[in-house]
């Protein structure tokens, strides 16, 4: 039989092989759990494989050590070399195989195809017509155009009824005409509108004889198709650097009056006619598809996001000795540490327990997309609740681990070498955009208000939040029972989500009974209603990694994610037993079971947390970290890897005969004096 973990190489530092011979599952069988098949795991080695053979899609030097400019033109040196390569390497019907090759061959900074393929061809596939997507999906699709989608501007991006925008339909010539009236008007943030698209969906508000329709979305051509100029009563331009995702020209632009065709709004579920009948779509919130299609994808990316800062520590954490354990012994892998394991591990968890919740996400949200195709609109309610709410709550852990690998790494966790800030500034920018982690809360806590009412006024429900009218324990039975089972722990935490929300629910009642304005009262509870929301979303997230172990077949695959499994319900439950202890669901006695069952918990994981990491596959091209290399050769490489600054061309710099010379020179001629 060969080594159960699949990265151990001849040559390899003897610390990290040490560590993956310790292994007790099959990696790669790991690897089909997080990526949801081995096939799809198999095509991810495939293609890193394939690429790793194309010596113009290889990195021309670290990432760090590039100019924005030069970041902008290598993305776009690579998507150029792609595109000749396209189908040879991925089934290009497959976002996921287009996702992992982008990560491999050009990495989480961007390139101009971004906005292109995450929302300007969804939008075209679910608010186009046929003849429509005749007109632009297809060219897009070939990419012979290049778009975006555009709806933020400076002064309003959370609140899209503000959007000020206009397009105003003109019956006579049947004609919308966009116009961008103040400063703060102009689209402000979509990713490649600056410099790198020629088209985009652009978010105005519609008016029809001096109506305000709300939102809408139009075709807008930016550019010349050949000369890139952009056209007549159109500027557009780069916003400037961020604090990451700098291949990426995020942008500006402002319409001064253009005029498109009546048949350039999207118009597959919602009509202006010639004479400017408007026909409303079966759901008013149909326009938003392109947010929501982002939305539930984000649980991936930040996974994956997630594991590739944790890839990074753990593997580093394995070769990196400092300090002693028993002063008789040599100094000890940094690993060794329990507050090293307590600061890394819950987060593997997460990591997990993320890519399960994203998988069972994208699942409903591919039902939601085929049913809103006939215009069945049922459960769109159901996967905007979920999808708000998951997108803020992991995006927020999210950030928070890969904080915790940067810090758990020490000093070389600073350098770039590292790659992990740059990991963090990428993600953590999913706090933000797709709607900003608080307005998205309180999105899911409309929903989970409605439900509690519903509750209260006696009546079932069901779903993702059935739990709220089922039976409750007073007290938790969390070791209270002879058999382990994670019911007593989900059970707890629907507890905890059941009172949150009852209780915002009640103060809720309490202000608008006492006669306060809705949106008022509203705002008086909202931090209330947040701590519902979260505390909801962390028990999907909890119950849906329980679902994934439970369905699992492999004996020693099962066990390694019920390890997993078990850290994070009890790590996660530490975490909001404050809400629990509160009204005595749980008592000192189990907090203590529970923290001890934590720290036996690292110790378990402890032999296999290597293992865990490279389940997920990352390939030193992907992770470009020299502290994550797979072999574990990191210091001679952290020496080579300087080589690389321009600062160390010549010996001695320019500013030294410009500044530091004279400036050492006057200090010692007046110590002289
Ligand atoms: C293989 C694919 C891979 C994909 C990979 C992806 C990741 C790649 C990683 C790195 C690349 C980087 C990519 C960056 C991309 C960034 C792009 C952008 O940021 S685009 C801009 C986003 N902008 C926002 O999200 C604005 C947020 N605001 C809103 O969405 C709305 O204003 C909202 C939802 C806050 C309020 O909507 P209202 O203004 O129309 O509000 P009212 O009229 O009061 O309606 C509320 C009712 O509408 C429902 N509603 C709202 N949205 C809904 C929806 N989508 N579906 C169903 N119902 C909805 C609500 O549940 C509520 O219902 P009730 O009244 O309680 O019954
Ligand atoms: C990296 C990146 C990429 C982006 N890409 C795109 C893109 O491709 N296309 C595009 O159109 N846009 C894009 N955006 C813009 C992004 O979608 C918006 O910035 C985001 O939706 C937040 O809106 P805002 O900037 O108006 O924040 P604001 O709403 O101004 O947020 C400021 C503060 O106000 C609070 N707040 C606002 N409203 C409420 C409320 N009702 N209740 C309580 N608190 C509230 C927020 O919680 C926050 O604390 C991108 C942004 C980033 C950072």
């Amino acid at each position: 039989m060969g080594n159960l973990n699949k990265e151990i190489r001849d040559g390899d530092h003897p610390d990290i092989t040490e560590e993956r011979l310790k292994s007790t599952f099959d990696t790669h069988k790991m690897a089909a759990q997080i990526y949801n098949s081995q096939r799809a795991a198999d095509r991810r080695n495939e293609i890193t494989s394939a690429v790793l053979k194309i010596p113009e899609l290889q990195d021309i030097k670290p990432l760090p050590f590039l100019s924005r400019e030069e970041k902008v033109e290598e993305a776009a040196r690579k998507i150029g070399i792609l595109s000749e390569h396209l189908y040879d390497l991925v089934n290009v019907n497959d976002g996921a195989e287009l996702y992992h090759l982008n990560n491999v061959v050009i990495g989480g900074e961007g390139n101009p195809l971004a906005l292109h393929g995450v929302m300007f061809i969804p939008v075209l596939q679910a608010q186009a017509t046929d003849e429509q997507k005749k007109k632009w999906l297809y060219r897009a699709m070939k990419r012979e155009i290049i778009g975006t989608y555009a709806q933020t501007e400076m002064g309003h991006g959370s609140n899209l009824r503000k959007l000020e925008t206009t397009a105003t339909y003109d019956k006579a010539t049947e004609e919308f005409v966009l116009n961008s009236p103040t400063t703060t008007s102009m689209k402000w943030w979509p990713g490649n509108l600056g410099k790198s698209t020629n088209y985009a969906v652009v978010v105005a508000t519609l008016i029809i004889n001096e109506k305000d329709y709300g939102p809408h979305s139009f075709m807008v051509q930016l550019r010349d198709e050949n000369t890139h100029k952009p056209l007549p009563n159109i500027e557009v331009g780069d916003i400037g650097p961020k604090m990451a995702y700098n291949a990426t020209d995020n942008g500006f632009l402002k319409l001064n009056h253009l005029r498109i065709p009546r048949t350039n709004m999207l118009m597959k579920h919602v009509k202006v006619e010639k004479d400017g009948t408007y026909i409303k779509p079966p759901h008013a919130k149909m326009s938003y598809s392109a947010m929501v299609h982002v939305r539930a994808h984000m649980n991936n990316t930040m996974a994956y996001f997630l594991a590739s800062s944790l890839t990074i520590a753990v593997r580093y954490s394995s070769i990196r000795r400092q300090g002693h354990i028993n002063p008789k012994e040599p100094e000890v892998k940094v690993l060794e540490y329990q507050t090293q394991q307590h600061r890394l591990f819950p987060h593997i968890a997460r990591a997990y327990a993320f890519s399960f919740a994203g998988a069972e996400t994208v699942r409903l949200y591919e039902k939601v997309k085929k049913d809103m195709e006939s215009g069945e609109t049922e459960l769109m309610a159901d996967l905007h609740a979920l999808t708000s709410g998951l997108k803020s709550v992991v995006t927020y852990l999210t950030m928070q681990g890969i904080e915790q690998a940067r810090q758990s790494c020490g000093g070389h966790g600073y350098s770039m070498a590292s790659y992990i800030s740059e990991i963090y500034g990428i993600a953590i920018g999913g706090c933000t955009y797709e709607g900003e982690n608080m307005v998205m809360l309180l999105q899911l806590a409309r929903y989970l208000m409605k439900a509690a009412k519903a509750v209260k006024e006696g009546k079932k429900v069901e779903g993702l939040v059935g739990y709220l009218s089922a039976p409750d324990n007073r007290h938790s039975l969390i070791d209270r029972t002879p058999e382990k089972s994670y019911d007593t722990y989900l059970k707890t935490f629907e507890h905890i989500a059941r009172q949150q929300i009852f209780r915002a629910f009640d103060k809720l009642e309490k202000m608008l009974t006492s006669g306060l304005p809705h949106s008022e009262a509203w705002n008086k509870c909202s931090v209330e209603l947040t701590r519902a929301s979260r505390l909801h979303t962390r028990l999907f997230i909890a119950q849906a990694f329980a679902r994934r172990v439970h369905d699992v077949v492999d004996f020693h695959i099962k066990e390694a994610l019920d390890d997993l499994l078990h850290l994070h319900l009890n790590y996660e439950l530490l975490d909001v037993a404050s809400y629990a202890l509160e009204d005595g669901h749980l008592c000192g006695e189990q907090m203590n079971f529970i923290r001890s069952e934590l720290y036996r918990s690292l110790g378990k994981i402890r032999p296999n947390a290597v293992s865990y990491v490279d389940a997920w596959e990352l390939s030193d091209m992907e992770l470009r970290s020299v502290l994550g290399r797979r072999d574990g050769h990191v210091y001679e490489n952290l020496y080579k890897w300087a080589q690389n600054s321009s600062l160390n061309r010549t010996d001695v710099l320019p500013v030294f005969e410009k500044y530091l010379k004279p400036l050492m020179m006057s200090a010692r001629k007046n110590s002289k004096l």
